[in-house]
């Protein structure tokens, strides 16, 4: 049996003003942590457009195992700052993602569902609060129990954790790890964090100006790498 679930082939992307992607061909098997990294403007935003079916390569492919349509993916938004008056309850949030807002409408199966995810990430105590009311931390928590409700083979984190504290951040990788782990969702997370990256990731793929490095996280050399934090 293939235990991939998706492999890039020969992708590249050219924009006008610029190549991003140079013969780019990487496999990610299902059930694994992949940090992308690279300096800023190296084309990872670029990759998961072509992941997530936004954007066409100019050359090249991404292959899904065992089709495109197969496989869904959840993707969590870099920390976007939800105002202070936003009205809907955490748990309202996280059920946006059920076809269209519909709760107190929600079958049975999806009220159950709901349950549990908001009990994964650790939003039980405050589901009932305005999702404005709450911390950064708890709306990023929020953000990613959406992406999950559908239960995802795929979870793309672009950036999620920029913007938080350290401590925040950390326990968001750390529930998320605790999720690959235990449900064998496989995550790809772009991230200028090199020190988070390699305490919870099992793979890297390092997209530089000229090519890209790919292997397991312990041979990411973070001198390769210039970008911020
Ligand atoms: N639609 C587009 N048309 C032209 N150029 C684009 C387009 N989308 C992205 N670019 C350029 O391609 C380059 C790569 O962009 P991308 O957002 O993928 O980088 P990134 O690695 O995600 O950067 P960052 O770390 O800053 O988020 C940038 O120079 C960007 O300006």
């Amino acid at each position: 049996m293939n235990d991939l679930i998706l492999e890039a082939h020969d992708l590249w992307e050219d924009f006008s003003e610029k190549q991003v992607l140079n013969n780019l061909n990487f496999k990610l098997k299902r059930g694994t942590f992949l940090s992308i990294v690279g300096e800023n403007g190296v084309g990872k935003t670029t990759l998961i457009k072509i992941i997530l079916g936004q954007l066409n390569p100019t050359k090249g492919t991404i292959e899904f195992f065992p089709n495109r349509k197969a496989v869904k993916i959840g993707y969590v938004p870099q920390f976007r700052n939800i105002g202070d008056e936003y009205p809907l309850s955490a748990k309202n949030f996280v059920s946006l993602n059920f076809n269209g807002y519909k709760l107190p409408w929600l079958s049975r199966h999806e009220k159950a569902r709901l349950k549990q995810i908001l009990q994964q990430t650790n939003l039980t105590k405050i589901e009932n609060e305005p999702l404005g009311q709450t911390s950064g931390g708890e709306k990023q928590r929020a953000y990613l129990a959406q992406a999950l409700i559908n239960q995802p083979d795929l979870l793309i984190l672009d950036e999620s954790t920029a913007s938080l504290d350290p401590i925040a951040k950390e326990n968001l990788l750390e529930l998320v790890k605790n999720l690959n782990q235990k449900t064998g969702v496989t995550v790809i997370s772009v991230t200028h964090d090199i020190p988070l990256a390699k305490q919870f990731s099992d793979e890297f793929l390092l997209l530089k100006a000229d090519g890209y490095e790919t292997g397991p996280i312990n041979d990411l050399n973070i001198y390769d790498y210039q970008g911020g934090q």
